[in-house]
This record gives structure tokens, C-alpha cells and sequence, in this order.
């Protein structure tokens, strides 16, 4: 057998060996380097951060610039990550506590952003995570922030207000659902578990499809698939992760609505992040309560010509009837105009709090 020039196959694979080599010669170089970087990061301080999120979306972002295909950037960016994951490890083995059980999209987030060379841990809700990562049980956590279809998850944005963790990262993860049963087919489905944004995520397929089969929510897709696994006549919608994990059959692939159905994740950690050059930052803000003061929340970033991308507000659960706002703004608060803007609006507001400032997710 021989390809275009001729080559026969034994010559190309030949080829692939000694290339084999040579990255593999060039990943133990690069490991080399980042055991240098820890022992800098260690004689310069006992109690340094080894992750650093700004760097590695700096390392992602000249990867996917500069790759010269054929490999797609998001499919050059995951080698890479998981190449960094690997480094990271020789430096640090970070554990990272995420909304579990094992086979949730937050999970699959987490290993999305750290990499497989971390150890993820299991919690059974959004508050036992900040828990884990502010006791210093867990290096860093994962937790599920909003869905393009379902809007935010209020749990997550309510324990900001009490805790003292910072946002260092976020991830954003296209959400496919399928439905998974022991059964073989659609007509013995009577009972579909799952997490009640997924089960409203997948409103107008079931409707079509299974309109007579009952709908359950439960805690978590995973928690679903565990039932589906153990209950006859019962289905889950959840990850193609979880199907593996309960040894469930895909009935349905895709069954989302929307086509671009995306959930965003944000990591939380001791302190936030470096600037990278391509930031957000998100703050809490509570508004004083005087005509006009939303007006007033909002001038400094028009003023200093800083984008606020999202803003949303939540009951404050101190005194009844005062609300919070949730701000997402472009930038990093080291930044000099975004930190005018800050500067300004603690004039305005009652109260400020900058949750953290990270890298905007790279892939
Ligand atoms: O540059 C550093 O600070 C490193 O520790 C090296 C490295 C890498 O492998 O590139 C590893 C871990 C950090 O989170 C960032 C980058």
C-alpha cells in the first residue's frame, strides 16, 4: 500500500513513531520547565498558588492563534489543556469539589477546564461545594451559573452574598441531552426522571414525543440515570457521560429544543485571578434606596466605557423588599478604566463587592 508521493504505509508509520518521539521528548521538556516554574513560585512564597488561570488562558489562546490546522483551535486547545493538566499535577495535585454525583455536566465542565490530571470530587449541592473550597477541603470548585434557555441558577448566585470566595475562572459547556433507559424502545417509557432544567430544556420533544410518560424532577441528571438504571419503565435525560457511568441505552440523542443550548459554569477558589488581557469581572452591588439610584449604579461604567454584559437582580434576604445586583462587566478590576468605573460606583452604592476577576472561557 502506498499514499500520494508514493510512501507506503510501513514509511508513514515509521514517520509516526519517531514523531511520536519527539513530542514526546518535547512534553517531558515542557514538564521539566513547569517543575522549575513550582520551585520559583515555592522559594518566593511557602504558601504560593501554583494554578495560575491568567497563564493558561494565555497558553490556550496563543495555541489556538497560532495553530496551523489541520486539527480544528477547539481540538488543539484540548491537547494542550490536558498537557498543562499534566503539568499542573507535577506541580500541585489540586482536588476540585464540583455538583456531583460523578456524570453531571458540571463535572464534565470542571474536566473541561482543569483537565483529567486533577481529582474531582463529588458534593450533593451547590452550597456543600463553596463549603468544601472555603474549609480548604478542596483547592477549587465547580458550579453551574446559567443556561442559555433556563436563565441563572438563583442557588449559586445567592451563597455569593454570604461567602468569602472568589469567581477565578468560568466555563461555558454545550448541553446535549439524551434520553436513557434500560428499555429498548420509546413505547415502554412510562416515567422520565431528571433535573427539572433539563426537563425544561427538552419541553417540546417530550410533549411530541412521549407526551403520556410522567415527568419527575430530581436532584441531578446523574442522580435520574441512577434511577433509570435500577427502575424498569423508567427514563432519564442526562449526558452521554451518565449513559456509560449506569450502563443505560441511548434512546433519543439531542432532545434539547434549543440547538445551542449552553451552561455556564464558574470556578471558585480562595482569591480571583491575574489579569490575562481578556477578563470579566462580575460584582455584587446593592443599590441605596433613594429616587434614581439605579441610574446611579449604572453612569460609571457608560462614564469609563466599560460593557456591563449582564445585570440581575435578587432579592437581598437582609431586609425584606431590597434587592441585589448581580453585574457581569468586560474587564479585568486592575484594569484602569474598569477600576475608575469601581472607584465611582462605590460612591453611588451602598455596597460593592468584586466576586472576582478571571480569563473569559478559551474554548
Ligand atoms: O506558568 C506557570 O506558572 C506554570 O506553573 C506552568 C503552567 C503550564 O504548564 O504552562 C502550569 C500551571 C499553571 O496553572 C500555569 C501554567
Amino acid at each position: 500500500m502506498s499514499g500520494q508521493d508514493g510512501e507506503t504505509l510501513d514509511g508513514i508509520r515509521r514517520r509516526i513513531d519517531a514523531l511520536d518521539d519527539e513530542i514526546m521528548r518535547l512534553i517531558s521538556e515542557r514538564a521539566d520547565c513547569a517543575q522549575e516554574v513550582a520551585r520559583i513560585k515555592r522559594a518566593a512564597d511557602a504558601r504560593a498558588e501554583f494554578y495560575r488561570p491568567e497563564r493558561e488562558a494565555q497558553v490556550l489562546r496563543r495555541i489556538q492563534a497560532a495553530n496551523p490546522g489541520p486539527l480544528n483551535s477547539e481540538e488543539m486547545a484540548r491537547l494542550f489543556r490536558e498537557i498543562m493538566s499534566a503539568c499542573l499535577a507535577l506541580e500541585q495535585q489540586l482536588s476540585i469539589a464540583f455538583l456531583g454525583p460523578e456524570g453531571t455536566f458540571t463535572q464534565a465542565a470542571a474536566l473541561k477546564h482543569f483537565g483529567h490530571s486533577v481529582n474531582t470530587v463529588p458534593m450533593n449541592a451547590i452550597d456543600e461545594v463553596f463549603r468544601e473550597v472555603e474549609s480548604g477541603s478542596a483547592h477549587y470548585g465547580v458550579v453551574p451559573v446559567e443556561n442559555s434557555t433556563e436563565g441563572v441558577v438563583t442557588h449559586t448566585l445567592d451563597r455569593f452574598m454570604q461567602s468569602p470566595l472568589s469567581i477565578c475562572g468560568e466555563v461555558e459547556l454545550r448541553i446535549h441531552h439524551h434520553l436513557l433507559s434500560t428499555a429498548d424502545a420509546l413505547s415502554r417509557v412510562e416515567r422520565i426522571y431528571s433535573h427539572q432544567q433539563s426537563l425544561a430544556q427538552c419541553r417540546e420533544w417530550l410533549d411530541a414525543r412521549l407526551p403520556q410518560a410522567e415527568r419527575l424532577s430530581v436532584s441531578s441528571n446523574a442522580d435520574a440515570a441512577r434511577r433509570a438504571s435500577r427502575e424498569p419503565g423508567a427514563a432519564a435525560i442526562a449526558s452521554e457521560a451518565a449513559a456509560e457511568l449506569y450502563g443505560l441505552n441511548v434512546l433519543a440523542a439531542n432532545i434539547e429544543d434549543s440547538p445551542d443550548n449552553t451552561t455556564r459554569f464558574l470556578v471558585i477558589g480562595p482569591r480571583s485571578s491575574g489579569p490575562s488581557g481578556n477578563d470579566k469581572t462580575s460584582l455584587l452591588v446593592s443599590a441605596r434606596n433613594r429616587p434614581g439610584s439605579l441610574h446611579g449604579l449604572l453612569s460609571p461604567f457608560a462614564d469609563n466605557d466599560v460593557s456591563l454584559t449582564r445585570i440581575e437582580s435578587r432579592p437581598s434576604h437582609c431586609v425584606n423588599w431590597e434587592y441585589v445586583f448581580f453585574m457581569d462587566i468586560e474587564g479585568h478590576a486592575q484594569d484602569a478604566h474598569v477600576a475608575k468605573a469601581l472607584a465611582e460606583l462605590k460612591q453611588e452604592a451602598e455596597l460593592v463587592k468584586v466576586l472576582g476577576s478571571y480569563p473569559k472561557a478559551v474554548l
